[in-house]
């Protein structure tokens, strides 16, 4: 028998389950009600058909309170890349852009705030090739580069905050980057992936250096939000250090492949919202890349499995997008969740982080 490909873990458990099994497997799984899908516009849905992209909106609550609710709209865009790899560079990312800006008008109608898009979202991820010269054209300036003059002229347009992860090229020198955009368009600053893999077929050690920016948090006009990059979110440490430096809400734009590590996908980021008490958005890649290596004309292939979620900091969290689709997920929040939640479980109080600060130096001058 032939197993077919499946689309998602939700649509899994959706497909199997009656309506009173599917609310109870919601309330314990996902600490979700029925009520917190948000209704997407006609001309949303009419959207996503005709540019065949799944869109799928939610919203998170918090108690009413002394201080007046601070909603804000994010919106997660995964997408797959356009045309083959052995086109132009130029040709490939101009095509990218073209799907992407559909999906940023449709998150602007539906009034995103702040959008965060894929890992490397403007380029194929040949960093699995081992090759570097023959992809350079792919690594851009990241506050002049092309994806900066396309997205900022969209940051503008529609008052949002964009999130672009790309491969940054300083002066010769290559980081995977994640660039902050204003609502009015200006690079407001960058951040490089601090934790690099080298495991499985990710071996990106040989591209970039481990990041020298630290764990900024950017205060922007919607919320205070931080970026860790992709393998990043294996190190607790790094979800830590973004929470302590005031993070609303972090993102996770990532490019990882199935058959590895998607059992860990649903957890690692919802417990990082749980343990650092602010909303964490995860972000994967869509879609097969194949490429043909230019010294030995080696086939490499790969395939992302995309099921972008949002976790609030109470740990509830939305429905992953589609695996195998591009995808528009926006979620309302209230970030008065985050420092609820924390005075709620005494956080704080109980945190003891000068025990860690004194064991951890301890540790590291041993080692
Ligand atoms: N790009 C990247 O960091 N990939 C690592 C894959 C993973 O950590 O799942």
């Amino acid at each position: 028998m032939d197993v077919q490909p499946v689309r998602s873990f939700d649509e899994i458990i959706k497909n199997n389950l009656d309506s009173e099994q599917l609310k109870e497997f919601n309330r314990i799984h996902y600490g979700r009600t029925d009520h917190c899908e948000l209704k997407l516009q006609d001309s949303t849905i009419a959207a996503g058909k005709k540019h065949d992209f799944e869109v799928a909106a939610f919203y998170f609550e918090a108690a009413k309170e002394v201080r007046p609710p601070k909603i804000v709209k994010v919106g997660l865009i995964q997408h797959s890349i356009v045309l083959p790899t052995n086109e132009p560079i130029d040709k490939q990312r101009n095509a990218i852009f073209d799907k992407v800006e559909k999906l940023i008008d449709t998150a602007a109608s539906e009034g995103v705030n702040i959008l965060c898009l894929q890992e490397t979202w403007p380029i194929a991820f040949f960093l699995c090739t081992g090759e570097r010269e023959e992809w350079k054209e792919f690594a851009e300036a990241a506050d002049h580069g092309p994806s900066f003059q396309f997205l900022s002229k969209l940051a503008k347009k529609y008052q949002m905050v964009i999130v672009s992860p790309i491969l940054e090229n300083d002066n010769g020198v290559w980081w995977n980057t994640a660039v902050v955009i204003d609502e009015n368009g200006n690079y407001l600053g960058k951040h490089r992936k601090n934790h690099l893999p080298s495991v499985g077929s990710y071996s990106e050690t040989g591209y970039y250096l481990p990041g020298n920016t630290g764990h900024p948090v950017f205060a922007t006009k919607y919320a205070k939000i931080a970026v860790n990059i992709c393998y990043g979110r294996h190190h607790a440490l790094n979800w830590l250090m973004f929470g302590l430096n005031g993070a609303d809400i972090v993102f996770n734009p990532a490019a990882t492949t199935s058959n590895f590590g998607e059992s860990f996908w649903g957890i690692e980021a919802r417990n990082a919202a749980i343990a650092n008490s602010y909303f964490t958005c995860s972000i994967n890649r869509v879609g097969s890349e194949d490429f043909i290596t230019k010294a030995d004309q080696k086939k490499i292939s790969r395939s992302y499995y995309g099921s972008s979620y949002v976790t609030a900091p109470n740990g509830h969290r939305t429905p992953g997008l589609s695996r195998d689709q591009d995808g528009l997920l926006i979620v309302e929040m209230d970030l008065n969740l985050c420092r609820q939640v924390k005075d709620h479980w005494g956080f704080n109080m109980t945190g003891r982080l000068d025990m860690y600060a004194n064991e951890l130096k301890n540790t590291v001058s041993s080692e």
